[in-house]
């Protein structure tokens, strides 16, 4: 990695807003590739870090996604309702560690081995979260519980075993149009070969 922090020097950060996520307002003097420095200001929603998992059945060719509304695409003018693979937050805990309870909560499947495969910034322009991205085998005899999310926190999660080919259709015909999502299913088309 290269160290650039000579040529970042944050001058202030002010919260304009504190709920579930912080968002705040950053001066800063960025020095460019000419060394000429400049003083520029830029908005950041501070999000903590995230896992998702592609939960694979190999034997039968079927990948486990899950179905649930998201306020941003009903707000973007799309189906309200994302097809995703299961994610969620780390909640202070390691990626693995989060990536196993976030498949269990929401899938009711139990994940064996897990491997990590890459970690991204989804909206590095305005975000801060990371995701880190992991693959596992499964097979019927890892469903152990229904999934569905936690009702406590109102989710309300339905669960579909695809074949990966018709999860690849649906990044092609606009049925499935989320980002890590993509990834990890074209992650797994290089995978086959
Ligand atoms: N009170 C409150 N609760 C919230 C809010 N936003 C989310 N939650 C709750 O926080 C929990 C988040 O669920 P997770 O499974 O941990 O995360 P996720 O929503 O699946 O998020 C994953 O996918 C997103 C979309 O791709 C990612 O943005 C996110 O970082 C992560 O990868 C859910 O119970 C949801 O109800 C909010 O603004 N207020
Ligand atoms: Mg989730």
């Amino acid at each position: 990695m290269t160290d650039n922090s000579d040529r970042v020097k944050i001058v202030s950060d002010k919260t304009l807003s504190n709920g579930w996520t912080r968002l705040s307002s950053y001066e800063l003097d960025y020095t460019d590739r000419k060394g000429d420095t400049h003083r520029i200001h830029r908005e950041i929603f501070h999000r903590t870090p995230a896992a998702c998992i592609l939960l694979h059945d190999v034997e039968r060719d079927t990948v486990v996604l899950v179905k649930q509304f998201r306020l941003p695409a009903h707000l973007a003018g799309e189906d309200d309702f994302m097809i995703e693979v299961p994610a969620g937050l780390l909640d202070g805990d390691t990626p693995e560690e989060a990536i196993r309870r976030e498949a269990m909560e929401e899938t009711g499947f139990r994940v064996r081995d897990v491997k990590f495969v890459f970690k991204a910034l989804m909206s590095p322009g305005a975000v801060t979260e990371v995701v880190h991205f992991f693959h596992a085998e499964v097979d019927l005899t890892d469903r152990v519980e229904e999934g569905g999310g936690l009702a406590e926190e109102h989710e309300d999660i339905e669960v579909l075993e695809v074949p990966l080919d018709d999860a690849l259709a649906m990044i092609e015909d606009g049925r499935i149009i989320d980002a890590k999502t993509i990834m990890m299913l074209q992650w797994a088309r290089l995978q086959r070969g």
